[in-house]
């Protein structure tokens, strides 16, 4: 459905161009039975009217429909008294000292985690997710099924929708932001650049503009990527190395996301925290992700393709369990200071910062591989080649010693237990079968 042929608001009806209306004066002309069918035309328009009230509005679509709105900004209604309900009683907070925060990408593999971790612990929780299908959207519903029974609602709607931003921030007083909503996967960013632009870049923008001028200003804590390390070769990679040569696009509006972190902790004094993580893997995780399809393709005995850099390189990650992601969100969102601005105006100097999370401990492409085996007790069909030119590193490395220092941040996870947890997930999820086709 084509969002630019949808009035967003009631206002927009063009009434005057009521065939009963336009006819009026041709009254005479019409037989009775004409004059019958214009009225029910013109009662059907009025109803519709008085029925879309002022408040339940269709999300609008300021965006040109291009490929750049593949997940478009979705025709969802919101707003009226029983949404407005739901979202307060979402987002109340139920624990003395409780922080009251809007999850971006609630529906993600993190943002779920972090979600019900805030939950648990008694602090309000309002989720937003647009449910695009970059990856089966079946997981993300039954992660929105998940929180939903521990009282946690995901609104349905696009960061881009600035309207209904607008609106969250009107109905609930967010003293912080969680914002994971993005667009992931380094090499997918090929295929679909424009999907990157609108999530991790304008969506960033549109989420700030909101947040910049909510009373009170919102701390906000994102997610930015290990892959802004992009080619150094400097390791482990500390928050203090250049982050100026990306290797794929992707890392580079992660990049692009940290300088516009800049600018408006700068001009409006928002409290702004991004969290570099380091390919973060566990139960519920991204299917786009290596350890996930291995798994699932290991199970069907389809070949693997496992990377090697030059000259025969080992490829390796620092792969970060979910858990201790978690723990580093939530003593991110704990350390951040308020926001310093109010009415869209900077009061004094905000609080900028930005930390790796990872698990300080890369553990090469092929030892994965060799630990899905014994879990799985299948053989994996194994293809070396070489790692393509579409945005891999071949190494990711973290020093953690600032979010250490800052919040205690120490990831205690390996990555044999962190697969095996993965693994009992996902064969109570998908079945250990070889059938499971998401
Ligand atoms: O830290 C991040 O910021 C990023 O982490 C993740 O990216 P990556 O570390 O690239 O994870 P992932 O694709 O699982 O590949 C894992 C390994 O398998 C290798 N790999 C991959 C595919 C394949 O077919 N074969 C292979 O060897 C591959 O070369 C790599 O060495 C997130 O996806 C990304 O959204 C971002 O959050």
């Amino acid at each position: 459905m084509n969002m630019n042929n949808i009035p967003s608001t009631p206002g927009k009806f063009k009434m005057e161009k009521s065939p009963f209306i336009y006819n009026r004066f041709r009254l005479h002309y019409l037989s009775l039975a004409k004059l019958t069918f214009w009225s029910f035309i013109f009662m059907g328009l009025i109803v519709m009217f008085f029925f879309k009230s002022p408040t339940t509005q269709t999300s609008s679509n300021s965006m040109p429909s291009s490929d750049l709105s593949r997940r478009s900004l979705k025709t969802n209604s919101w707003g009226g008294p029983g949404w407005e309900k739901r979202v307060k009683s979402s987002a109340k907070i139920r624990s003395q000292n409780g922080i009251s925060v809007l999850v971006t990408g609630a529906a993600g593999f993190v943002g779920t985690h972090v979600s019900a971790a805030l939950k648990r612990r008694g602090d309000g929780v309002l989720g937003l997710d647009n449910f695009n299908n970059y990856y089966d959207p079946a997981l993300k519903r039954a992660r929105q099924a998940l929180l939903e029974r521990s009282g946690i609602y995901i609104v349905e709607g696009d960061i881009n929708d600035v309207e209904l931003v607008k609106k969250l921030f009107e109905v609930v007083r967010f003293s912080h932001v969680m914002h994971l909503a993005a667009q992931a996967g380094v090499r997918y960013a090929m295929e679909n650049p424009g999907s990157y632009v609108h999530s991790n870049i304008a969506g960033f923008v549109n989420l700030l503009e909101v947040c910049k001028s909510a009373n009170p200003q919102p701390a906000i804590v994102w997610a930015s990527s290990s892959s802004v390390y992009g080619l150094n070769t400097k390791i482990p990679f500390s928050e203090k190395d250049r982050t100026d040569q990306p290797a794929s696009l992707y890392a580079a509006t992660k990049k692009a996301g940290e300088e516009i972190a800049h600018t408006y902790n700068h001009i409006y004094g928002l409290s702004l925290t991004g969290l570099r993580f380091f390919t973060v893997y566990g139960p519920w995780g991204r299917p786009d992700m290596a350890y996930f399809f291995f798994t699932k393709d290991i199970l069907k005995g389809k070949s693997i393709h496992i990377f090697e850099g030059a000259n025969h390189g080992t490829v390796a990650r620092d792969f970060t369990y979910i858990d201790d992601i978690v723990k580093g969100c939530l003593g991110a969102l704990d350390t951040a200071e308020k926001s310093t601005g109010s009415g869209g105006k900077k009061k004094g100097n905000a609080q900028l910062r930005v930390f790796n999370l990872g698990n300080t401990s890369p553990v090469p492409v092929s030892d994965l591989v060799s630990i899905l085996e014994r879990l799985l007790k299948v053989k994996a069909n194994r293809r070396v080649m070489k790692l393509p030119r579409n945005g891999d590193v071949p190494f990711t490395h973290a020093n953690i010693s600032y979010a250490q220092r800052e919040f205690g941040y120490k990831p205690t996870t390996d990555l044999q237990t962190g697969l095996k947890k993965f693994v009992r997930w996902y064969v109570s999820y998908y079945g250990s079968g070889k059938k499971n086709d998401h």
